[in-house]
């Protein structure tokens, strides 16, 4: 068993503060500073604040040869005695001379701040979110070296995402993740993305999909034989399911990418705190002032960065020696001959295999890392979170709560879902979206325009739409878009019905198709095309998440069985949870959760005992 941090009582030696889980990676946590007050000024084009992604464009390193000494004098008198003000205008001004691109979007309504004025309080993403009421669906936030347009408007998201999607790159995201995930097709610009993805894509098909249904079930069975250790002749016990998803997601990404099995949820190892270094560090870049990390000896000198790529080493290594591996025993096929392979008794069906058995695919060590990392990366946190918050907003409304469990019980009984059953789960799916609806991870989607182009014009703006400059940065906030009173009923209720009830904002007709439910298709899920691109929480178009089905069916298998089985309290009360604030939304205090048996649930332990030892 991992041994619990001091500080927290959280498992040691995976993040400085013990926490497990460490935050963001799909977004730049720049977006999560928390904010004070803040002017908010219609065209008035002078920023002040610096925010860590204008640092990360800074490639003028002679500010690092800048004396401190000045810097800091120089600051302080800059920022009027404060030195953080003063050193984001001394980073603005050198930016702005030397370094800010002409981006255009001239027309479009500003906001501005100071950064003293972004302490304390809220992440900035809820920030984002009264400007939007106040300046409507594109504004441009005036802060740092470079502008940043944020937008909040289903039809603006759309020309992005999916009409005029090969004009935008994802610029200052792919500028922090690149050291990690390499040319991953998250990071990816667009040559290297396009085979890629047209490789990865096929790799999620059906046949896969119902082998990973039966993996989740046998990697839920060995958390629900931990937590009935725990829970045994009637006992109650505390635990922090936010500890618990991250340690589920974490095997069940492991095993699903690269058939590895980190075994996370029952024990620790060298990759999986290698795996939260790494993600820890992402973090820290992604908030820093200057990148200091790409001076030349600073992966030697600063023992943060040593570190970092000390934990890189254990991972690549991994990585690597799993990629030689799959290459040993290739048997190269064409993407249809490998779909139609029997996935009900192939030993290793995870992507990888997929990967490099596919013929005329890039097989080069280097593509396939990148490729596994990002995988590995941006398929583990973020599910883990839908399930935290999905947990936390049943157990505060306990009428939805009774209906899940009523649905549970009745189609699932004792069984371990297959694809066959999850259909039979509507309200527990509906729970799901509703959750990812209230709190999407991450919350910010991120463009840089790699040409001129024309913005249409959203809701109550300029019927001109805005002309934006190639370099221009773009903000899609998820969250306004999925908290807009525009676009939602009762848009801060958690309400998972809403999903099968029409919904239309007659203001917007002809230009906003509303929510259709029917529109939905075959997908078991509310996605962007039955929302019209309200409802993105995998993004939408041509850069879509490649695994929404996965990461929907994962949590909907995890939580009906946890849900069928246990019943959850908080220890300390909903409001003792809160908000991270970081660029993807967790919680700031874990999840602690009472938990006791169900009466229903009981039957199960036995069979949970006997699979908890069975992998994928
Ligand atoms: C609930 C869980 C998940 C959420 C909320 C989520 C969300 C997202 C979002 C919003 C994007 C689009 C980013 C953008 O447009 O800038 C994305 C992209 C991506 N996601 Fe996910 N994701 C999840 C799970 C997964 C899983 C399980 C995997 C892999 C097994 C995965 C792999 C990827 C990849 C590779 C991309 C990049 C796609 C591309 O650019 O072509 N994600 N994800």
């Amino acid at each position: 068993m991992p041994t619990p941090c001091r500080s927290s009582g959280r498992h040691a030696g995976l993040s400085e503060c013990g926490r497990q889980g460490v935050r963001p990676l799909c977004t730049a946590r720049l977006l999560s500073r928390p904010r004070g007050r803040l002017a908010q000024r219609q065209r008035n084009t002078r920023p002040c604040v610096t925010v860590c992604s204008g640092a990360a464009q800074l490639a003028g390193w002679g500010l690092f040869f800048t004396p401190g000494l000045l810097a800091v004098a120089y600051s302080y008198w800059k920022g009027k005695g404060n030195v953080k003000d003063g050193f984001s205008r001394l980073l603005t001004e050198v930016s702005q001379g030397y370094l800010q691109p002409d981006v255009g979007g001239e027309t479009i309504p500003v906001a501005q701040g100071e950064l003293s004025d972004l302490v304390g309080g809220e992440p900035l993403f809820k920030a984002l979110y009264q400007w939007f009421l106040d300046s409507g669906g594109v504004y441009k936030l005036a802060f740092g070296p470079k502008a940043f347009i944020v937008i909040s408007d289903p039809i603006v998201v759309r020309h992005l995402l999916k009409e005029n999607a090969f004009n935008y790159d994802k610029g200052v995201l792919a500028e922090i993740l690149e050291p990690i995930m390499g040319k991953g097709l998250i990071p990816a610009d667009l040559e290297t993305w396009k085979p890629r993805r047209r490789a990865i894509v096929p790799s999620f098909h059906k046949a896969y999909l119902e082998a990973m249904v039966r993996m989740f079930g046998s990697c839920t069975h060995r958390a629900l034989a931990k937590l009935d250790a725990l829970t045994d002749q009637g006992q109650e016990a505390e635990v922090d399911m936010e500890v618990e998803f991250l340690n589920l997601g974490l095997d069940i990404i492991g095993l699903g990418v690269f058939n590895y099995d980190f075994g996370s949820v029952t024990s620790e190892s060298p990759v999986i705190k290698a795996v939260y270094g790494v993600l820890k560090e992402a973090e820290h870049r992604s908030t820093f002032y200057l990148p200091y990390w790409k001076l030349p000896l600073a992966s030697v000198v600063v023992p943060r960065q040593r570190k970092f790529h000390q934990d890189l080493v254990v991972i690549n290594d991994c990585l690597d020696s799993l990629i030689a591996q799959a290459k040993s025993t290739r048997n190269a096929d064409d993407a249809e001959a490998l779909q139609a392979r029997d996935y009900t008794q192939v030993k290793d069906p995870s992507l990888l295999r997929f990967l490099v058995d596919l013929r005329d695919a890039d097989l080069s060590d280097r593509q396939l890392r990148d490729d596994l990392m990002t995988m590995l990366i941006a398929g583990h946190e973020t599910t883990a979170a839908v399930l935290t918050w999905a947990l936390f907003c049943l157990a505060q409304h306990p009428a939805e709560m009774e209906r899940v469990l009523a649905e549970v019980d009745q189609a699932l009984g004792d069984a371990t879902p297959g694809l066959a059953e999850l259909q039979e789960l509507p309200a527990v799916r509906a729970a799901l979206a509703e959750s990812l609806r209230l709190y999407p991870q991450p919350p910010i989607l991120i463009r840089r325009a790699l040409a001129p182009d024309t913005l249409p014009s959203p809701l109550n703006g300029d019927p001109a739409g805005y002309p934006i400059g190639k370099g221009a940065d773009l903000f899609i906030s998820v969250w306004n878009l999925h908290r807009s009173p525009h676009l939602w009923r009762d848009p801060d209720t958690f309400r998972p019905q809403r999903f099968s009830e029409p919904h239309s904002n007659p203001a917007l007709q002809g230009r906003w198709a509303g929510y259709r439910p029917e529109a939905q298709g075959s997908s078991l899920y509310p996605n962007e095309v039955a929302s019209d691109f309200a409802f993105i929480p995998f993004g939408g178009g041509a850069r879509k998440c490649v695994g929404d089905q996965f990461a929907l069916l994962e949590a909907t298998v995890i939580l009906a069985m946890l849900l069928r089985r246990y019943e959850f309290r908080f220890v300390e009360g909903p409001e003792r949870v809160g908000m991270a604030s970081g660029a993807t939304i967790h919680t700031a205090n874990g999840l602690r959760m009472k938990v006791t048996r169900r009466q229903q649930g009981v039957q199960s332990s036995q069979r949970s005992r006997e699979l908890s030892t069975v992998g994928a």
